[in-house]
């Protein structure tokens, strides 16, 4: 029996960002090892003209439910939406539902967040350090709580090559910079950011590292720990392998990879390209917040939920296995057949820039002109090559994070509990792990049917010819109009054809004399 299963039966838990990637496989797991916890509380807001109970049907008929159904058939009966946004003073809970959280909620999830690279520090701050300190305000109150997990990042202090599991303060309190986001106006804002997050490469970091902070602050009364998990990676075993439903990380890179839209990058391909499956996040969130929970540990305990320690992969492999993958099980409608150059020359870079994205953008846009339809590849190309220019900061890096906490964990639990809640990723086979990964991409991303892949390759194929004819007719017209004005290519047009001509007379010649 996992103890940590029995842990959860009959408590009421409280997730926010439960319509999340992390949160949605973090409220499988939990449905599906502990059918008989009380409730799950998730903070929602209404988005995309989607109201809270249509979220939570969305989320629940989706695939990635199907065993939960199974064992759970109650699930429906046991999630709770409360309406809440993170955005708002107290997060805009009514007054009856902050009355049942706390007198009922035992563990707090804390999941949400604006992930987003390019977020004005305002709202980041908001979202990732306000809201946080308002969800402990309300967690202090709770009668029943027994423990607060934080999720946060490993990249929350990426300023640093080493990172133990401890907080490293930052300049300034996150007190004080959430009072100063109350009167300073926007256009100050934006000049201090590049001053404030210092060494970092976005405020998504920044904000994540004042967020710990805050944890630790104004969680001191509380049983709280932190977690602190890589690049979050499809899963890797469960529920099935190689589920994904959001666009960030590297999924939207094997995205645009597999349509052809990007065929080089700016990466370093010894560098460890630091992945972690989702389920694995979930599995070590799970274990935190029982040990927190039980053994009520103090001081808080960070714990470093990475692969790099343990089992490394670098940036150049996974390219590789992402290639691989696209053969056997090519995209849909590729705009260009799949390739993968990483550089890490900035002029190489931008030449490859130059010729693999932009130029074809500008042609097909051209040919769509032609045509009489609307140009647009030009504008995705840009917001693509925008996307990358974000990325690049951690593809062309290497971090060390220790993993102590973490494996002190992992002797703590039972046998039993160690195999359902695994987060040992010496066992990850990388290329078994991408390559479903790919598939994940194809299939619960872009929705293509397995049944494509003849077809999709067929088109890899109509798109090899047309390269094939494109560069013969690029070259024809260019050697045309050399020897049409230079003599020195003249020369060499006619050394070359008397010199095939020779050759052919000579093995034409040898070959009677054989007969
Ligand atoms: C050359 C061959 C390569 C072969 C493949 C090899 C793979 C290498 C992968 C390397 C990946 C490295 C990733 C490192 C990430 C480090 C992460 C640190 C870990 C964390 O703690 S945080 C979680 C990660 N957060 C993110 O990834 C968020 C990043 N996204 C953003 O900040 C914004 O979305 C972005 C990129 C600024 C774009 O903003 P904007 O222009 O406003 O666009 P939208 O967000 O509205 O989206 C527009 C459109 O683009 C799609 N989209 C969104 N994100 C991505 C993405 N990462 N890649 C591609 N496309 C993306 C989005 O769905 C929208 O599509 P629509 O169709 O709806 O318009
Ligand atoms: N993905 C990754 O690679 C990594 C993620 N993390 C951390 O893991 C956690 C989860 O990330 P992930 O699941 O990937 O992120 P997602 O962007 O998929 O989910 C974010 C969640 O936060 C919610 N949220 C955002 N803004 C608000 C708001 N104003 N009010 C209420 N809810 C809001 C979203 O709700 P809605 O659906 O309404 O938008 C969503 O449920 C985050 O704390 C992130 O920092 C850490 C390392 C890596």
């Amino acid at each position: 029996m996992s103890m940590i299963a029995a842990f959860y039966d009959n408590k009421s838990i409280l997730i926010t960002g439960a319509t999340g990637f992390l949160g949605k496989v973090l409220m499988e797991k939990l449905f599906r090892t502990s059918p008989d916890l009380k409730v799950i509380y998730i903070l929602v807001r209404p988005k995309a003209g989607q109201t809270l109970q249509q979220r939570v049907f969305q989320i629940l008929n989706s695939k990635l439910f199907e065993k939960v159904k199974e064992v759970c058939p109650k699930v429906h009966e046991k999630i709770k939406p409360i309406y809440a946004d993170l955005n708002q003073k107290d997060l805009a809970i009514s007054k009856e539902d902050v009355k049942e959280l706390l007198s009922s909620v035992n563990i707090i999830f804390h999941c949400a967040a604006t992930v987003r690279f390019d977020d004005p520090l305002r709202h980041a701050v908001q979202l990732n350090v306000t809201a946080t300190q308002q969800l402990l305000h309300i967690a202090s109150q709770m009668t029943k709580l027994e423990a607060f997990i934080h999720i946060s990042t490993a990249y929350s202090n990426c300023n640093l090559k080493h990172i133990d599991e401890v907080i490293y303060p930052c300049s300034v309190e996150p007190k004080k910079i959430i009072q100063s986001m109350e009167w300073l106006d926007d256009a100050i804002i934006d000049e201090i950011t590049p001053k404030l997050i210092a060494g970092r490469p976005n405020t998504y970091t920044y904000t994540k590292a004042l967020g710990e902070m805050v944890v630790q602050e104004e969680g001191s009364n509380l049983n709280v720990a932190i977690i602190r998990p890589s690049i979050v990676g499809a899963t890797w075993q469960e529920p099935f392998p190689g589920w994904v439903d959001n666009l960030n990380g590297p999924s939207g890179l094997i995205v645009a990879a597999g349509k052809g839209f990007l065929r080089s990058i700016k990466a370093t391909p010894m560098a460890v390209a630091d992945l972690i499956p989702v389920d694995t996040v979930v599995n070590l969130t799970l274990a935190v917040g029982w040990y927190t929970a039980v053994h009520r540990p103090k001081p808080t305990l960070i714990y470093h939920c990475t692969s790099g320690t343990t089992n490394p992969c670098n940036w150049g492999k996974m390219g590789l296995q992402v290639l691989a993958t696209f053969e056997k099980a090519p995209f849909e409608r590729a705009f260009r057949r799949p390739n993968a150059d990483f550089t890490t020359n900035y002029f190489t870079a931008s030449y490859w820039n130059a010729v693999s994205h932009r130029a074809p953008a500008i042609i097909y846009d051209f040919y769509l002109r032609l045509t009489g339809r609307e140009p647009r590849m030009t504008k995705l190309m840009n917001r693509l090559l925008r996307t990358i220019s974000m990325l690049e900061y951690f593809i062309n890096r290497s971090w060390e994070w220790s993993t102590y906490n973490t494996e002190m964990l992992m002797s703590e639990l039972s046998p039993e509990d160690q195999r359902v809640f695994n987060f040992d990723v010496s066992q990850l086979n990388w290329l078994e792990y991408i390559e479903n990964y790919v598939l994940g991409v194809k299939k619960y991303i872009l929705k293509e049917d397995m049944a494509g892949i003849p077809e999709a390759k067929q088109h890899l194929k109509r798109l090899r010819n047309i390269h094939y004819f494109f560069n013969t007719a690029l070259f024809l017209i260019i050697w045309c109009l050399l020897i049409a004005r230079s003599q020195m290519a003249r020369n060499m047009w006619f050394f070359i054809v008397s010199f095939c001509y020779k050759f052919l007379s000579y093995f034409r010649a040898s070959r009677t004399l054989k007969i």
